[in-house]
């Protein structure tokens, strides 16, 4: 896919027509005929901005090597799209490790394809802010991940390449959205990686995989350069193998940058610094409402219930606390998602409002492909365009708003529970990682993709933060426990599951 820039041309009578139409307007035959001239004048503006460059942030470090997709024999569980190496400086708290970048983190100068075949051949020529963050502390960047199709799945088993696999045990998928930042890590092809979550995309593969995922406070991190579903719900965060990890990646990733429109006031914190070993500074409360859901494997409760005795066994204060509208959590997630992707995808994938970076690039070309390649989304993006746009438009925005406002609440009755303690506590997941399965039905893939997003999509919409740390095996599979804190207090969730990782065995 390659770059042209638009060269603005009038619409035609017929076509004033129709968009007035779209706007539920039916102009008359003197108010076409009008409008055509007054156009015919806006539009000397938008020939001016099509000579004007573009202004988009420097990319620095400017060595760059395109890359190439690695095949089967070096990349067995499908964990890449592409091996690169992008070298940033030369010492800084992120020396010596190979980082891995989600596939939907702009790396200036290396394809970008969202695990999509919609983006296939798409080279972005900007940095996101994050990337220029993690070079200029030291890291190298040697690969972009897999993910599901568009970000739309928690199960990894949709990306457009086919199946990422669980780097514990190959016969089950890694878990997604960011599936194959957890398999590169799990695998060992990488030190550290970058995901995204919108509906828990970092924390699920994480529980599935065996590793530590930590989403952070909704706009801690800036998405400036991160391919989107909404503005309201987007995060990027850390995949790694150990949470002192992922506090080093937090400490260089976190804070303020002016191109973003997410973010107001962000407090940062020294992560790393305010690590604990010790589980006596720790009280957790744990969510009733978090277990026992539909979908709930006991497996998957009974596991973390013990990792959560043997914390307090350990020395850390463990409580059981009722935060009831939890159970509604997803609910309140769906209908801010479906309305508020639909209006994203309306908006060539970049949106409106707010002041910042807007990417061009990604929105012409976003723009092209989903004009031309719209049957090759993902099945369950398809779903929610369709639903989402009905929703939207049927009931004139009533539920995405009403949503909008119920997160508040929602996010209250965290705030809530967390006055008391630390931390809140539950399963990551209802269930361990689904088995590899290429035969299921279209109905079957929309389930698996999500029927796990109980706990953590309610955090997308209220924004607090949550770290899934190992907990434990079911039945010789991966389980993971949430910790989750107040919002920008990072370094308590990261310092809680620190303690509770070196505490407790958990034989992962
Ligand atoms: N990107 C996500 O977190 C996600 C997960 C599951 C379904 C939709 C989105």
């Amino acid at each position: 896919m390659s770059e042209s820039p638009p060269n603005v041309q009038p619409p035609t009578p017929a076509e004033i027509r129709e968009y007035a139409r779209r706007h539920h307007i039916d102009l008359t035959d003197q108010e076409v005929e009008d409008f055509e001239a007054a156009i015919a004048e806006a539009l000397l503006g938008y020939e001016r901005l099509d000579q004007l460059p573009d202004y988009r942030p420097r990319v620095e470090y400017t060595d760059r090597d395109p890359g190439y997709r690695p095949g089967p024999d070096e990349d067995p569980l499908n964990a890449f799209v592409t091996k690169c190496e992008v070298r940033g400086a030369d010492d800084g708290p992120l020396a010596g490790y190979e980082v891995g970048l989600k596939d939907n983190v702009n790396l200036a100068g290396v394809e970008l394809t969202l695990g999509s075949k919609l983006f296939e051949g798409y080279v972005p020529s900007t940095d996101a802010t994050i990337v220029t963050r993690l070079l200029d502390a030291g890291a190298t960047i040697t690969g972009k991940l897999n993910m599901e199709d568009m970000a739309f799945s928690g199960s990894g088993e949709l990306s457009a390449t086919g199946p990422v696999l669980n780097p514990v045990d190959s016969d089950y998928i890694a878990g997604g959205s960011s599936s194959g930042s957890a398999a590169a890590v799990g695998n060992g092809d990488v030190d550290v990686a970058i995901g995204g979550d919108q509906g828990g995309s970092i924390r699920i593969p994480a529980a599935w995989s065996g590793l530590v995922g930590h989403k952070p406070t909704h706009s801690l991190v800036p998405y400036t350069g991160i391919a989107g579903l909404g503005r309201s719900f987007d995060h990027a965060g850390p995949i790694c193998s150990t949470v002192d990890d992922c506090a080093r990646v937090l400490d260089v990733i976190a804070g303020k940058d002016d191109l973003d429109p997410r973010q107001g006031v962000v407090p940062t914190d020294d992560y790393r610094g305010a690590l604990s070993d010790d589980p006596s500074d720790v009280t957790v409360g744990v969510v009733e409402e978090g277990f026992g859901h539909e979908v709930s494997e006991s497996g998957v409760d009974d596991t973390v219930r013990d990792a959560l005795a043997a914390f307090e066994d350990a020395g850390a204060t463990v409580t059981e606390v009722s935060v009831p509208m939890h159970q509604d959590g997803l609910t309140i997630w769906n209908a801010i998602a479906l309305e508020e992707t639909a209006a994203t995808v309306d908006g060539e994938g970049i949106g409106h409002y707010g002041k910042g970076f807007y990417d061009t690039q990604l929105a012409d070309a976003f723009g092209r492909a989903r004009r031309a390649d719209a049957d090759d989304y993902i099945t369950t993006l398809k779903l929610t365009l369709v639903l989402g746009e009905y929703l939207a438009d049927e009931y004139h925005g009533h539920y995405y708003a009403k949503a909008q406002n119920l997160s508040r609440q929602l996010a209250e009755k965290y705030d809530d529970a967390l006055a008391d303690v630390d931390v809140l506590a539950m399963p990551t997941t209802p269930q361990t990682a689904h088995e590899v399965d290429e035969s299921i039905s279209r109905l079957e893939a929309i389930d698996r993709a999500l029927n796990m997003l109980h706990n953590t999509s309610p955090f997308d919409v209220t924004g607090h933060p949550a770290t899934s740390v190992p907990a434990g095996t079911a039945d010789g599979l991966p389980v993971g426990l949430m910790l989750i804190g107040e919002q920008f207090d990072d370094a308590t969730v990261l310092s809680s599951a620190h303690a509770f990782e070196q505490s407790v065995e958990t034989g992962l």
